[in-house]
């Protein structure tokens, strides 16, 4: 395939919910939504996951849209492109901008399972039909409204819960979480919140059965948290210090997790995903997709991934309606029973609502 045109569209979706981590509240989601037309007509689309602020990893929308238009999108324009996971080698290049990356190679696996008649799940050699999915639940005002939304998630059939924690709202939360839901599968996911200073608190966390505690200490780290995996028992699950396969190998030979969660954007695609997927599966370490509270079309690359054999433990990738209002796809992801049917379509298997996706449009710019 060739491609010759790319439409990046910088979208605005109100949450239903405000989402609370222990670096702020988001009350929208703002991201940059790419179309991608090869010579045939044949149409890909792709999300890039990155948030408005750099507070999750170091790219952002701005930072994304520079490299699309400066860089990536240069580049891969009437390239002849075999496969999508060449896509990878012909940015080499550039460093990082995974998030980036991933937004534009999205769309070209889109528009490479169209053209091969498969699904995307097929193509990338998912075992899966229904894929089990969990639900991750902000920090709310009181640990009353804590355990009211998880009752709710639990009530709507999601596998496992996940709860953010950050100093001063931990040890408190989790154990009444524990005291009114003694049987869920619960974790909870720091976002880097913590240090070796707290190995004591973190320690205390073993008491409450969690199925692992996600990056508790920071972004770049792998050699801490070996350490702290010495001294828990609790599985440590590794999110944003996993940008690459590389990562992925040492964090494994180091000993820092139990579990990997693999986020699309993250490691710069799904090419890269999956290597990371089959190298775990390898090494015996499982994984489970993680979200960045993608609108359809990211959530539909996710269901895709998460059919491969070893994403056996519940993601993050809960139901539309559990987002917005309305999803930007035809039709919306639905969980029922805590799972998801993947989709057998040719393609992502969910058709982009043009209509919806222009009311909320903010900015939109051609590359030809
Ligand atoms: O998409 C979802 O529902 C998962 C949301 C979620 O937990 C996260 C999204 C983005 C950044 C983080 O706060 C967090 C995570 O770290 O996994
Ligand atoms: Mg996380």
């Amino acid at each position: 395939m060739k491609i010759k045109e790319v439409i990046i569209r910088h979208l605005k979706m109100r949450l239903k919910n405000p989402f609370s981590t222990s670096f702020g509240t988001f009350h929208d989601k703002e991201f940059l939504l790419l179309e991608v037309k090869e010579e045939k007509g044949t149409i890909g689309w792709g999300e890039s996951v990155a948030f408005d602020a750099p507070w999750y990893t170091e790219e952002t929308l701005k930072t994304n849209w520079h490299m699309l238009e400066d860089f990536i999108i240069p580049l891969l324009l009437n390239k002849e492109i075999h496969h999508p996971d060449n896509i990878t080698d012909l940015l080499k290049g550039i460093r990082k901008n995974n998030m980036a990356k991933s937004a534009i190679e999205g769309a070209i696996w889109d528009i490479y399972t169209q053209q091969t008649n498969q699904s995307l799940a097929q193509a990338l050699g998912g075992k899966k039909d229904k894929i089990e999915v969990g639900i991750s639940i902000g920090i709310q005002e009181t640990i009353e409204k804590q355990i009211e939304v998880v009752d709710r998630a639990i009530k709507d059939g999601y596998k496992r819960i996940k709860v953010k924690i950050k100093p001063g709202r931990d040890i408190e939360i989790i154990r009444s979480l524990r005291e009114h839901f003694p049987d869920v599968p619960l974790m909870a996911d720091a976002n880097s919140a913590y240090s070796l200073k707290d190995v004591k608190l973190l320690k205390q966390l073993d008491e409450f059965n969690l199925t692992m505690i996600e990056q508790p200490l920071a972004y770049d780290d792998i050699i801490d948290h070996a350490k702290l995996q010495k001294q828990i028992k609790t599985p440590i699950c590794l999110d944003e210090s996993i940008n690459s396969l590389e990562d992925a190998k040492k964090a494994i030979e180091l000993g820092s997790c139990g579990v990997i969660n693999i986020k699309i954007g993250r490691v710069g695609g799904i090419t890269e995903a999956k290597k990371i997927h089959d190298y775990c599966e390898e090494k015996n370490i499982p994984v489970w997709c993680g979200g960045m509270l993608e609108s359809g079309i990211g959530r539909a690359h996710n269901i895709a991934l998460t059919s491969l054999s070893n994403f056996v433990m519940p993601g993050d990738t809960a139901g539309s309606n559990h987002y917005w209002e309305q999803d930007i796809i035809n039709p919306e992801v639905v969980v029922e029973d805590g799972c998801i049917l993947v989709p057998q379509k040719v393609g992502i298997g969910y058709e982009p609502n043009i209509d919806i996706i222009n009311q909320y449009t903010i900015a939109t710019k051609i590359y030809r």
